[in-house]
């Protein structure tokens, strides 16, 4: 038995294509597939792709067929989006998102709201530095987390609906708020992705600096920057500008760890350098037995 009759895909890139493989597959998420996005271009792709049943620029005529809409666009663009999308819902549908930050998306969808739709925020904790339809893939998301973070207008009917969407996209599931969740990403993936672009950027204005070939040489720890570092500036543009408060006080905290780091490599201090390294190991096999890493 599907969870919804019409599911609507707001934004088919990584994650919304992601989602319509794995439905498309199953056949148990949803009985009809719409994609819509404001690119032609992409709209072109998903129907060569196969992945929805429609796929269409015209957002108001699609979500008013919709049981579901998913926002699946960068977080900039959410308060826009459901700004549109919201009214042209019918009633007793159900609006979610899988935006990578959760208080200023919620903030930002809020004020278009209706009593008559309820709205579960979430974020399914996987992806890649690709973007675009092409991207997508149907197993994303197994045994991957999914964060939701239910809300006064999240009914018990579209939790338990939101869940079993992405228990059938095989993710494991978890409730928090939305400030628990931003500060939570914050360390987890915004601040990595930080480090990561930061110090590729450093290398490379000292190759340029130096006129050297010092990028020629990245071992195998820098290239695991890189990877990241590939990631869509839009999409990070908007994430780190919309968790501003929690990223700031993360990177705060690390730059003082650094620093600590810094003093210890300074004095010598072998036993700090050998407990943070030795913290780093920990973490890694924790993260293997669970199979996160
Ligand atoms: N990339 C990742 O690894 C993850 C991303 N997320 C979140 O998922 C969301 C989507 O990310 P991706 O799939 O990576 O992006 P993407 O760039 O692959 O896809 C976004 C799609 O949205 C479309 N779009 C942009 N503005 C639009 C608008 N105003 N109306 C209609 N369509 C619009 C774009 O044309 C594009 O097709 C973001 O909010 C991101 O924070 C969540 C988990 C992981
Ligand atoms: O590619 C990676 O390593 C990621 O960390 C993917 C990712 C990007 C954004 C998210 O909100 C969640 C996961």
């Amino acid at each position: 038995m599907p969870v919804f009759g019409t599911l609507v895909v707001v934004g088919p890139g990584l994650i919304g294509s992601s989602v319509l493989r794995r439905a498309k597959a199953r056949g148990d998420l949803a009985q009809r597939l719409i994609a819509v996005d404001s690119s032609e271009q992409v709209c072109a792709r998903v129907r060569e792709l196969g992945i929805a049943d429609e796929a269409t620029t015209d957002i108001t005529t699609a979500v008013a067929q919709a049981d579901c809409v998913m926002l699946c666009v960068p977080v900039g663009a959410m308060g826009a989006v459901a700004a549109t999308v919201v009214p042209a819902m019918k009633s007793g549908a159900v609006l979610t998102d899988v935006g990578s930050t959760k208080v200023s998306v919620i903030e930002a969808i809020t004020p278009s709201l209706r009593a008559d739709i309820a709205y579960v925020p979430a974020h399914p904790m996987a992806g890649t530095e690709f973007s675009g339809p092409d991207a997508g893939l149907a197993n994303l998301f197994e045994d991957r987390w999914c964060l939701l973070t239910p809300l006064a207008c999240t009914t018990a009917q579209s939790l338990h609906d939101i869940r079993s969407l992405w228990e059938r996209c095989g993710a494991r599931l978890r409730e928090m708020t939305p400030s628990h969740h931003d500060r939570v990403c914050a360390i987890v993936s915004h601040l990595p992705h930080l480090l990561a672009f930061t110090i590729c950027g450093t290398a490379d204005h000292l190759a340029a600096e130096t006129r050297s070939e010092v990028l020629d040489f990245a071992a195998s720890g820098f290239r695991d920057f890189t990877r990241i570092a590939a990631s869509d500036p839009i999409m990070w543009r908007d994430i780190f500008l919309a968790n501003k408060t929690a990223l700031l006080e993360m990177l705060g905290r690390f730059m003082e760890d650094a620093k600590a780091m810094g003093r210890a490599i300074e004095e010598d201090d072998t036993a700090y350098i050998v407990s943070r390294i030795e913290e780093g190991r920990a973490i890694r096999k924790s993260l293997q037995e669970n199979r996160q890493a």
